[in-house]
């Protein structure tokens, strides 16, 4: 299956999570990093989202799931241990075109969630469409490895090129040429590396700034 990948802001966003084990707990994490609104639904919850609950920080329907729990969903995830439940939530939500996951059985829903490794603005991620978690796990570890906490800061210096290339009247190609050279500076990468920010960007912008020359 072909999934396509795009990244989805769910600030505020009600997000509704059938099930309340170990899986649903992994995945509540995430939508409350992301500022979601999250709805939990399920008879049984773990300690960590009772304490959720009982703090406020998730709404916890107390019952068997029913297509009414997905009212005002923007998007949910099925990830009771009962096939034929993840399935109903699956259609319900299908039928409502709510984007729907379901934790069991990949190829039913329309979105899989990727391993990811976040560095500030950076976000990379991997997937393999479903098939192997563990392997998508395995990547991720690799991956952070190589990119290490500084990639946030290097990430955030060629934002702030970028802005001031777009202001600078150069052309889109020229850009791109002036951003790689930049990425392609050891000495830059280095200054960030050493956090040594405030050198790393007046040597960026030196860097630029003889191009133009
Ligand atoms: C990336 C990550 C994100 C997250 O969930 O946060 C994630 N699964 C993670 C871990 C993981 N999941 C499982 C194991 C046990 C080993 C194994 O079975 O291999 C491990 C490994 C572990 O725990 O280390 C079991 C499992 N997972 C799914 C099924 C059902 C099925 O196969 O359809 C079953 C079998 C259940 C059973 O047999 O009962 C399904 C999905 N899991 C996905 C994502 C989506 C596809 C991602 C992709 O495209 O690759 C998808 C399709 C739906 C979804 O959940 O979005 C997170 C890694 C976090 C990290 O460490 O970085
Ligand atoms: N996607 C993934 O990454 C991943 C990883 C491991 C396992 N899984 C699969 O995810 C599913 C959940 O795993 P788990 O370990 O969290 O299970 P679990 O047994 O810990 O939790 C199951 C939850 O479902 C709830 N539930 C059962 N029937 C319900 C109903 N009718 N309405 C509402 N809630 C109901 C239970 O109360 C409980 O909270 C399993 O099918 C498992 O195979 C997915």
């Amino acid at each position: 299956m072909k999934f396509f990948p795009i990244h989805v802001d769910l600030n505020g966003k009600r997000c509704v999570v059938v099930g309340a084990g170990a899986v649903a707990e992994r995945k509540v994490a995430a939508l409350r990093e992301h500022g979601a609104a999250v709805r939990l639904v399920a008879p049984q919850v773990t300690d960590g989202l009772r304490k959720l609950a009982e703090a406020g920080a998730v709404t916890w329907m107390n019952n068997l799931y029913h297509a009414g729990h997905l009212e005002g969903a923007f998007l949910v995830i099925a990830a009771t241990d009962r096939r034929e439940i993840n399935a109903t939530v699956v259609r319900d939500a299908q039928e409502r075109n709510i984007l729907v996951c379901a934790a069991d059985k990949f190829a039913e829903g329309n979105f899989v969630s990727p391993s990811t490794v976040v560095r500030g603005d950076l976000t990379l991620t991997v997937s393999t469409s479903g098939q192997s978690p563990t392997l998508a796990a395995v990547l991720r570890e690799r991956l952070s490895d190589e990119f290490g906490e500084e990639w946030a800061e290097y990430a955030a210096l060629f934002g702030a090129l970028r802005q001031d290339l777009k202001t600078s009247g150069a052309t889109e190609s020229a850009r791109k040429a002036m951003t790689r050279r930049v990425l392609d500076d050891p000495e830059i990468r280095a200054l960030v590396c050493e956090g040594k920010l405030l050198e790393a960007e007046a040597q960026a912008r030196q860097c630029l700034s003889s191009w133009s020359e």
